[in-house]
C-alpha cells in the first residue's frame, strides 16, 4: 500500500528512529509498502522517518528499471575517506528542493537485510551518498540542516507551494 510521505519541517521527521529487535511479518509488510511508495514519489532511497515509523529501517534502489531494492535493518554506516565530495542531493519529503551537500564518498555499511542475514560492505558514490542521506533521516536529520538558514527559508516556501499544487490537482 502507498503510505504517506511526511513533508518538511513536520517536527515527527526530527524523531530518533529506535532498533528493529525482530524482523517480523508486520515490518515484511511495511517493507514491501515502503518500496512501493519509494517508486511512486520517484525516489531512489526511502527511510522509514519519512513514513512515520520511527525504526532503523531503510530502502533504496539505484537500479534502471526499479527491480533491484536493497533493504538495510538497523543499518551503521562508517566513513571510509576523510575527504568529502558535493552531491546535488533531493529528498521525498522536501519536494522539488535541490542542492548540494558534501559528504565522504566511500562508506562502509553494516545492516541486517529483510531476512535478518548480515550485510557488511563498502560502498561508493551515489549508494555511499544515499545511504548517509536515508541513515541522516533515522537521526531526525535533514539534508537542508546543511545548508545556510536563507536557503532553508526558501525550502520551507517551496514545500509549502509544492503541497498546495499537489492538494489542488488532487
Ligand atoms: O528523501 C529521500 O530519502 C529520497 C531521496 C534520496 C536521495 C537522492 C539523492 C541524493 C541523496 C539521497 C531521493 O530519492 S530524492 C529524488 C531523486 O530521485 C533524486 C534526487 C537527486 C539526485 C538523484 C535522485
Ligand atoms: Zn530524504
Amino acid at each position: 500500500a502507498l503510505l504517506p510521505i511526511l513533508s518538511y519541517p513536520d517536527p515527527r521527521l526530527r524523531t530518533l528512529a529506535k532498533p528493529v529487535k525482530e524482523v517480523t511479518a508486520e515490518i515484511k509488510t511495511l517493507i514491501a509498502d515502503m518500496i512501493e511508495t519509494m517508486y511512486d514519489a520517484q525516489g531512489i532511497g526511502l527511510a522509514a522517518s519519512q513514513v512515520d515509523r520511527h525504526i532503523q529501517l531503510i530502502v533504496i534502489d539505484l537500479s534502471e528499471d526499479k527491480n533491484a531494492p536493497k533493504v538495510f535493518v538497523n543499518p551503521k554506516v562508517t566513513p571510509l575517506v576523510e575527504e568529502k565530495q558535493p552531491y546535488e542531493e533531493g529528498c521525498l519529503s522536501v519536494p522539488e528542493v535541490y542542492d548540494s551537500v558534501e559528504r565522504p564518498n566511500k562508506v562502509r555499511i553494516e545492516a541486517l537485510d529483510e531476512n535478518g542475514e548480515k550485510i557488511d560492505e563498502e560502498v561508493e558514490g551515489l549508494l555511499a551518498v544515499c545511504i548517509q542521506h536515508e541513515m541522516d533521516h533515522l537521526n531526525g536529520v535533514i539534508f537542508v540542516d546543511y545548508l545556510s538558514r536563507l536557503k532553508q527559508t526558501r525550502a520551507r516556501d517551496k514545500v509549502r507551494k509544492v503541497l498546495k499544487i499537489r492538494e489542488k490537482q488532487g
